[in-house]
């Protein structure tokens, strides 16, 4: 990790072994600041310097290489910076024109990009994970604004992005086809081409990660993109933009179109593009599919979850009790793959618990800027209302709260939603919270008694993102990771999203999959070539 500018002030490393989750190297070292009177204006200050900024203040779609703002304006919407709840901006929505400007940029960007060779595109790629690295902290300071997530998190979501840029970067060259000798000395090949034009269309919580983790592998194989971030996070993807170009990727390879729903449908119903990739709920990632099928493109749908997180009674507790909370509290709980139906076995319920009410109760809620806070600004206040209608709703039909689950005041300028992190007990599995994703920082607890009992109420769900099984039972943990019906499972940890581990869905959690080698099969269609070494023969 690159050392982080931390306005001069005296500083002392610590070290984040607790967030090795997100962190993607072991030990993660960073800078943090002393925690004293003065750090909360100076990062008060970051924070109105970045809003004023140009990331900010700058027009924010990209095209042909180049910040530029709408010819068309078809509506406004606010940039909110979700501590302080104040308008930094109000960002126009790009209508019907500025979308076909950005796709037919990126046609004309097709015809020479998919002509280079894997291994010319790749070093583009590897160049721009490299000039990442080199902004970390200006990239990861942004997203913040966009997000109100922890700074640390932030950095640790910088730095995966870079490794999976740089990943894709890796494997362009390798990207090949077969040859299959056929019999009389003929033969077939296969070459796996390029689809086109690739639209993506993002959701808020990780907004850098889905513009490269969708970028990087579609221009590896050699397609263009335009892509659509959400409303509520629009900055961070123009950057990627800007550090494209300089690393050398021709105009018109990766656009930039700013919008809400009207936009990504001109987006997704536009007759040159070859695929949409999308991330978002399910009901949005149903009519993106329903808009792709008229016209049979493509789709990666990576969407919701309500996934399982089960302690074994036989598991390394404080390992347990750390994993539940990765799988619950990072990024204020808006996280697609949480655990938030953590089933915990009836043996071992009183310990589990209580260590785990008294470590969430020690999470630090406060300014993203700081350095040791651990709990960040719910996104806006229509997701905070969200979150605290599934609570009550959890509360009538039975559920007890153990701890949190209230708005916070952290400090009279930081009008913000924060929320404290809520642990449910009594929970039952029809309850709606227990069933419905709450895209929040709310922790079901559910108990279980028998290992086929668990692997039967995990696998109840519509859903099937991601999964967690601690116990120290080896065979055990492979025997319920096949049982379990979802696309990413953890063993012994949760949320961690090494570069090269695919990740996605079954079932109503997506199609597809992302950060991963098969992702790129994704990306390419197959052409194969018959090749005929004698005469023609035929029956006429
Ligand atoms: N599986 C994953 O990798 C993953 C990752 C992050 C978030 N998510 C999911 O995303 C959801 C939260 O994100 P959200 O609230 O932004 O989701 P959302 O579905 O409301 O919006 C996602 C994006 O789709 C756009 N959009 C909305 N309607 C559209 C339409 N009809 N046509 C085209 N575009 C349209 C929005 O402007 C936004 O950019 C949660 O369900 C979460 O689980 C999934
Ligand atoms: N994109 C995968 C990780 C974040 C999910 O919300």
């Amino acid at each position: 990790m690159p050392k982080h500018d931390n306005g001069g002030r005296k500083s002392i490393l610590i070290n984040f072994q607790n967030f090795l989750a997100f962190g993607l190297v072991e030990n993660l070292r960073v800078e943090m600041l002393r925690p004293c009177p003065y750090v909360r204006c100076f990062h008060r200050c970051l924070a109105t310097s970045i809003s004023s900024s140009s990331q900010v203040q700058a027009p924010l779609n990209f095209l042909s290489g180049k910040r530029c703002d709408p010819s068309e304006n078809i509506g406004n919407f606010d940039l909110k910076y979700p501590a302080t709840d104040e308008t930094l901006r109000q960002v126009p929505s790009s209508g019907e024109r500025d979308v076909n400007e950005a796709v037919s940029q990126a046609r004309e960007g097709f015809r020479s990009w998919s002509k280079l060779s894997g291994f010319e595109r790749g070093n583009v790629l590897k160049r721009a994970a490299n000039i990442m690295r080199e902004r970390l902290e200006e990239l990861a300071q942004t997203e913040v604004l966009d997000t109100g997530k922890p700074i640390w998190e932030a950095r640790c979501d910088v730095q995966g992005c870079a490794d999976t840029v740089d990943y894709y970067g890796g494997l362009a060259a390798r990207i090949s086809g077969e040859f299959l000798p056929l019999s009389n000395g003929c033969f077939s090949y296969t070459v796996r081409e390029p689809l086109g034009v690739v639209g993506g269309i993002g959701a808020w919580n990780y907004p850098l990660q889905m513009a490269s983790w969708k970028s990087s592998p579609a221009l590896a194989c050699g397609n263009t993109f335009v892509f659509k971030p959400s409303p509520l996070t629009p900055l961070t993807a123009v950057m990627l933009g800007e550090v494209y170009k300089e690393a050398g990727l021709p105009d018109g390879c990766y656009n930039i179109i700013q919008g809400e729903t009207k936009t990504g449908q001109l987006l997704t119903t536009h007759p040159n593009i070859a695929k949409m990739s999308f991330t978002g709920s399910v009901p949005t990632g149903s009519k993106i599919m329903e808009a792709c099928a008229k016209d049979i493109k493509h789709v990666t749908l990576e969407l919701g979850g309500k996934s399982p997180c089960i302690i074994f009674e036989d598991c390394n507790l404080e390992n347990a009790v750390t994993g539940a909370m990765l799988a619950n509290f990072l990024t204020q709980g808006q996280v697609c793959s949480n655990g938030t139906r953590v089933f915990v076995h009836k043996s071992i319920m009183g310990p589990f618990l209580a260590q785990l009410v008294e470590r969430t109760k020690r999470m630090k809620i406060g300014d993203p800027y700081l350095e040791d806070t651990t709990v960040g600004a719910t996104i806006s206040k229509q997701q905070f209302d969200i979150v605290m209608r599934y609570i009550e709703l959890a509360k009538k039909e039975g559920a007890t709260v153990v701890c949190g689950g209230e708005r916070v005041t952290v400090d009279p300028h930081l009008r913000g939603y924060f929320v404290s992190p809520c642990i449910l007990v009594n929970c039952e599995d029809h309850m709606t919270v227990v069933r419905e994703e709450v895209f929040g920082s709310v922790m079901s607890i559910l108990t279980f008694d028998s290992e086929e009992e668990v692997i039967r109420r995990a696998n109840d769900s519509e859903l099937g993102l991601a999964g967690g099984i601690f116990t120290s039972n080896l065979q055990r943990a492979y025997r319920v990771a096949s049982a379990l019906e979802a696309g990413s499972l953890y063993i012994n940890n949760y949320n961690v999203y090494p570069v090269g581990v695919p990740f996605g869905g079954y079932k109503k959690s997506g199609l597809g999959r992302e950060n991963g080698p098969d992702t790129l099969d994704y990306y390419t269609q197959v052409k194969s070539v018959y090749v005929e070494m004698g005469d023609v023969e035929a029956p006429f």
